[in-house]
């Protein structure tokens, strides 16, 4: 189980992320909505350990987080997804799936294991990435690739580290039409696993109905509803003050935007 204690960031005087306690099972998909700027991305990273905390503890089965590195917390089980730019730019797909796959078996410097375990590592890369649905990519270099695709590879990356926590920052931003459904049958798909824990910022009301086992709403960093995606949705606090559609809406819970540096999922 992963769990925050009374987690706060003040930037100067504004507190972005206000003593959120709050815990998340294994075999449940949490979506965090709210309007943008209420916390959510500086959630993620606080729990990913991007952002140093002013104030407050992360836990990931009863291990304390707070104060780990990103690597640290990543080893620890904490899947947040890769930032391309930490990648090898230059080689091809499969080549960082591959390295991602062996980073995880732990192979080492032994030639003879990288050897012998080549024809593996490369049968599980090509899995991987069949299941994102871009094998027919794999030769292509990272840099090349459409915005899309690059998504995509995120997701096979982090899959590739079979972490307990996955985190999805808004997972298909940017995506066209075509691609969206790929990553949405792969989170249905991790579901599915009941040991793994699952957060989902997201925009999208259609895609938090259908995906949530449970929502919370974040606003002004502080958390003002949590429960069943049906009672939070429909509450009337949330509807009016803090999702501003009407029930029936399926507009976005607030504009998609791109990112900020060096926190996206
Ligand atoms: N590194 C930073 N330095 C200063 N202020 C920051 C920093 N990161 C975030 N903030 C501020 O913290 C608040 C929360 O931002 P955050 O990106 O977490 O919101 P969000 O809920 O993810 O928004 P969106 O839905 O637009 O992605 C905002 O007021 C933002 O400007």
């Amino acid at each position: 189980m992963l769990e925050t204690r009374d987690l706060t960031i003040r930037f100067g005087g504004h507190v972005a992320v206000n003593a959120v306690t709050c815990r998340f099972e294994p075999g449940t998909l949490t979506a965090i909505v709210g309007p943008n700027g209420a916390g959510k991305t500086t959630y993620f990273n606080l729990i990913s350990g991007q952002l140093k905390a002013s104030s407050g503890s992360v836990y990931l089965g009863g291990q304390e987080l707070s104060g780990l590195s990103p690597s640290a917390r990543t080893k620890a089980g904490l899947g947040r997804a890769f930032q391309l730019t930490n990648l090898f730019p230059n080689l091809s797909v499969l080549e960082n799936v591959r390295l991602a796959v062996q980073a995880v078996e732990n192979v080492g410097l032994s030639l003879f294991r990288i050897w012998s375990d080549h024809t593996e590592l490369t049968r599980r890369a090509l899995a991987l990435l069949e299941s994102v649905a871009m094998a027919d990519k794999q030769h292509m270099p990272v840099a090349s690739l459409p915005h899309g695709d690059q998504r995509k590879l995120e997701v096979a990356l982090l899959m590739a580290l079979d972490p307990k926590v996955y985190m999805f920052d808004e997972p298909t931003a940017g995506m066209s039409h075509d691609e969206a459904p790929v990553i949405l049958n792969l989170i249905r798909e991790l579901k599915k696993d009941r040991t793994k824990t699952i957060l989902l910022v997201e925009h999208k009301m259609d895609v938090v109905r259908e995906l949530a086992d449970r929502i919370i709403v974040l606003t002004n960093g502080t958390l003002v509803a949590d429960g069943d995606p049906a009672e939070v949705i429909a509450s009337p606090v949330v509807q009016e003050a803090y999702l501003g559609v009407s029930k029936e809406d399926e507009k976005p819970l607030s504009h998609p935007h791109t990112p900020h540096q060096g926190a996206s999922a």
